[in-house]
C-alpha cells in the first residue's frame, strides 16, 4: 500500500514472503468479527475507552481556545503503545508465531509488548539502544520484571534508530518462529497501515467523546506529538476527511532545528528511504541518515511514518517543532495547571497546543493527545530542572 509517493517495501528479498504473510494475517484478522471481539474483550484490561475531558486551567492560562485532553497516558502500561502491541500479538498468535521481538526507545513500546507477551504467554525479546537503556532505566526494569529479555544495542547513536535496525537484522534470520511487533507507524508495508489501524481507536473514541460533550460538533484543531507517527496517525485518521479539523503534528526540535541536534524529520527532512519504507528522512546530501537528538527518547528518530509524509505533501496536516526547553515548559505547564505529569514526548504536543490555543477564539476547541505519562521521565527532568 502506498501513501501517495510514500510507503512501499524497500526490504531485502528474504523479507518479502514474511511481509506478505503478515499482510494476509492482518487482512484476515481485520475482516474477522471474532478478532475484533477478542481485541474489544481487552478493553477492560487496557482501560478503554480512555478518558476525555476539558483542561480548564490550561485553557484559562492560554486565554484563547477551549483545550481538551485525550488521556492515553491512563492506559495500562502508561501510553498508547498498548493498543498496537496487544493487537499485533493477537495477529502473531493467529499466524502461529511463538516468539515476539520489538524495538523500543522510550521503553513504552517495549513495556507494552512485554505486557502483551506476559498476558498471552509468548517469549519476548526487546532491542533497545544502550543510551536509551540508561535514560529510560525504569522501563528496562519493568520489561525484565514482566519476563522479557532486553538487548542493549551498542552500535550507532545507541538509540531508537539502531534498535530498529538491530531488530530487523534479528528478524530476517528468525522469520519462521518470530513476529516483529513494530512500535510505530514506520517500516515496510503493511506496518504503517497496520499500526495506524489499531491506533485509530484513539481518534474514533475522541470523535464520539467530543461530539457527545459539544452537541455533535467537530473540534477545530487536534495536536499530537510525532516520533514514528503512531499516536498522531491513530488520533488524526478518523478526522482525515473532516477537512474543517486542523491536524497539527509536533516534532522534537531538540537544541533547535537550526542546529544538528534535533529529530524534526518532517519540518526539516526530505524524502528518502529508512527501515524499509519511502518517507521523510533526516539525511545529508549523500543520503546518509543524520544522528538525531531529543530530550525525549520516544521522538528521537530520523525517520517518520509514510502516511504523515503524505499528509505533509498534501497539506492535510501541519507540522511544527518544539525544542527540548519548550517541551520541558509543556511538561511543567500540564503538571502544575492540570495535575497531570505527561511523558516528555507528549510534552511536545502540550507546548505546541498552548502556542496554537493562544491564537484561537474562545468558542473554538483544541484537543491534545496525551500519548503517555511522565513517570519514566521524572528522574531525568529532576536532573535537568533542579530548581523545579
Ligand atoms: C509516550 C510516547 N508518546 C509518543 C511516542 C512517539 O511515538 P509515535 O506515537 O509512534 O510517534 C512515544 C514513542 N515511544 C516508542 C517507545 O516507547 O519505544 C518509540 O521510542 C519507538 C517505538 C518509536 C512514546 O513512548
Amino acid at each position: 500500500a502506498r501513501f501517495g509517493e510514500f510507503g512501499g517495501q524497500y526490504v531485502p528479498e528474504a523479507l518479502h514472503a514474511c511481509l506478505r504473510q503478515l499482510e494476509r494475517g492482518f487482512e484476515d484478522a481485520t475482516a474477522d468479527p471474532a478478532f475484533w471481539e477478542e481485541f474489544k474483550s481487552l478493553y477492560s484490561y487496557i482501560g478503554r475507552p480512555s478518558s476525555f475531558h476539558k483542561a480548564d486551567r490550561l485553557t484559562e492560562y492560554c486565554g484563547g481556545g477551549q483545550i481538551w485532553l485525550k488521556r492515553e497516558d491512563l492506559n495500562h502500561t502508561g501510553s498508547h503503545k498498548i493498543n498496537n502491541a496487544l493487537a499485533q500479538v493477537l495477529i502473531a498468535k493467529r499466524l502461529g508465531k511463538k516468539k515476539i521481538i520489538a524495538e523500543t526507545g522510550a521503553g513504552q513500546h517495549g513495556v507494552a509488548t512485554a505486557t502483551a507477551c506476559a498476558k498471552f504467554g509468548l517469549e519476548c525479546t526487546v532491542f533497545m539502544g544502550a543510551e536509551d537503556t540508561r535514560r529510560q532505566a525504569l522501563n528496562v526494569f519493568r520489561m525484565r520484571i514482566l519476563g522479557a529479555k532486553v538487548i542493549p544495542v551498542t552500535n550507532g547513536t545507541q538509540t531508537l534508530r539502531d534498535a530498529t535496525s538491530e531488530a530487523f537484522r534479528y528478524w530476517v534470520s528468525n522469520l519462521e518462529s518470530t513476529h516483529y511487533v513494530v512500535g510505530s507507524a514506520i517500516g515496510p508495508h503493511p506496518y504503517p497501515t497496520l499500526v495506524r489501524t489499531f491506533q485509530s481507536v484513539i481518534g474514533n473514541e475522541t470523535k464520539k467523546q467530543f461530539a457527545a460533550l459539544n452537541g455533535g460538533k467537530l473540534p477545530n484543531t487536534i495536536v499530537a506529538c510525532v516520533g514514528g507517527g503512531s499516536n498522531s496517525t491513530g488520533m488524526f485518521s478518523p478526522f482525515e476527511h473532516d477537512t474543517s479539523v486542523r491536524l497539527v503534528g509536533v516534532e522534537a526540535g531538540g537544541d533547535g532545528i537550526e542546529t544538528e541536534h534535533h529529530s524534526a524529520t518532517l519540518t526539516v527532512g526530505r524524502p528518502g528511504v529508512l527501515h524499509g519504507v519511502k518517507t521523510y528522512v533526516l539525511q545529508d546530501s549523500d543520503g546518509q541518515v543524520h544522528d538525531t537528538h531529543s530530550v525525549s527518547a520516544g521522538l528521537d528518530y530520523p525517520g517518520v511514518g509514510p502516511e504523515l509524509a503524505a499528509w505533509k505533501a498534501s497539506g492535510r496536516a501541519d507540522f511544527m517543532a518544539a525544542t527540548d526547553a519548550e517541551a520541558l515548559e509543556g511538561f511543567k505547564l500540564l503538571s502544575q495547571l492540570e495535575g497531570i505529569i505527561p511523558a516528555l514526548e507528549s510534552s511536545h504536543a502540550v507546548y505546541g497546543a498552548v502556542q496554537i490555543a493562544k491564537t484561537m477564539k474562545k468558542d473554538e476547541h483544541l484537543i491534545i493527545n496525551i500519548s503517555g505519562r511522565g513517570d519514566k521521565d521524572v528522574q531525568s527532568v529532576a536532573e535537568i530542572l533542579p530548581k523545579l
